[in-house]
């Protein structure tokens, strides 16, 4: 077998890194890569990196290494678009979010599994926004089997935390996880009012961000399994006689809730990379999208056939 078609050389798995989490811990660093995409750069050079088996997985920095990069600014088009361009097929998201509900505790890991967009207009949200027209299915705007592969995996990580808390006699709760979960995702940057907060929690919301939207919808239409590992920051505004949520005391958990995303990282990359090489995860989004572009017509612009080439080259030849 030539090394180009040893599986562990493709870059099969995608971890997008939010705020907090600008590297991945125990990789073996092998190279960056800036893919230039028709719509312009990622947010930040792409890692791309072997984890101890040698199975090569690619870490983006969402906000940019720097975090310099706002959330509504965030070339999601180009992050997934990118990510797609070197093989990759299913994506880890992690996302530091506010809780809407009292169990959901600041440091507690929550795996979303459904979304309510307060983003809409706002930020490029197709990659079909031309004279090329698609209705992506977005009823499930997780991947749910990788969402469920996922769970098992994550419970062992934070039940092994529980057991290192208690053992170092550390004063604190051990994260629990969350699961079926629906995340919000506003318009930043200023965090909600307490009027939107309690709207959100009547709506149904259990957690909040504003980076998980356009990233998700544009996962799917590039036919990408993508699920977010979501840790909780803070209580947002919800609460009626406590403060509202400031940048400080989201960045007070960030450096023990990035820890956690490192631990998950560490323990599912491995098998989640095999999961996905003999396609056990992928048969939901691959070739999902086959029937939501609209017939060809006439007036299809070679341009955007050539864009769309680039995340979707089976339906775009
Ligand atoms: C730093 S507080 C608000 C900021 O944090 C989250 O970022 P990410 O999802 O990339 O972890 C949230 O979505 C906001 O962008
Ligand atoms: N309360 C909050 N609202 C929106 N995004 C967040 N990220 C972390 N906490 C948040």
């Amino acid at each position: 077998m030539s090394a180009a078609e040893d599986s562990n050389e493709k870059v099969l798995v995608g971890v997008i890194g939010g705020s907090g989490l600008y590297h991945l811990d125990n990789l073996k660093f092998i190279k960056h890569v800036n893919p230039e995409t028709p719509w312009g750069h990622p947010s930040s050079p792409i890692t791309i990196c072997a984890l101890p088996n040698g199975t090569r997985v690619a870490f983006l920095a969402r906000h940019g290494i720097g975090h310099s990069i706002t959330p509504s600014n965030v070339p999601a088009r180009a992050n997934i678009a990118a990510l797609k361009s070197l093989g990759v097929r299913v994506v880890l998201a992690f996302s530091a979010v506010g809780s809407l509900r009292e169990e959901i505790a600041p440091g507690d890991v929550v795996l979303p599994s459904q979304v309510i967009d307060r983003t809409k207009g706002v930020r490029p949200a197709s990659f079909f926004d031309g004279s090329i027209v698609a209705h992506a299915s977005f009823g499930d705007p997780f991947a749910n089997r990788l969402v469920r592969w996922l769970e098992d995996r994550v419970r062992i990580v934070l039940d092994e935390e529980a057991e290192r808390i208690k053992t170092a006699g550390e004063q604190r709760a051990p994260p629990k996880l969350h699961t079926d979960k629906c995340i919000v995702c506003m318009e930043g940057p200023q965090f909600s009012t307490r009027a939107e907060s309690q709207l959100y929690r009547s709506w149904g919301g259990d957690i909040i961000n504003m980076s998980v939207l356009p990233e998700a919808k544009l996962a799917r239409e590039a036919e990408l399994s993508y699920a977010l590992i979501a840790t909780a920051t803070d209580y947002d505004a919800w609460r009626p006689h406590e403060a509202t949520v400031t940048a400080a005391e989201v960045f007070k958990t960030l450096q023990t809730n990035a820890a956690i995303s490192r631990h998950v990282a560490a323990t599912v990359l491995e098998a989640l990379h095999d999961a996905a090489a003999d396609g056990e995860l992928l048969s939901e989004e691959a070739g999902s999208m086959r029937f939501s572009i609209m017939p060809r017509s006439e007036k299809q612009n070679e341009g955007d056939k050539k864009k769309l080439q680039f995340i979707l080259p089976e339906y775009f030849n």
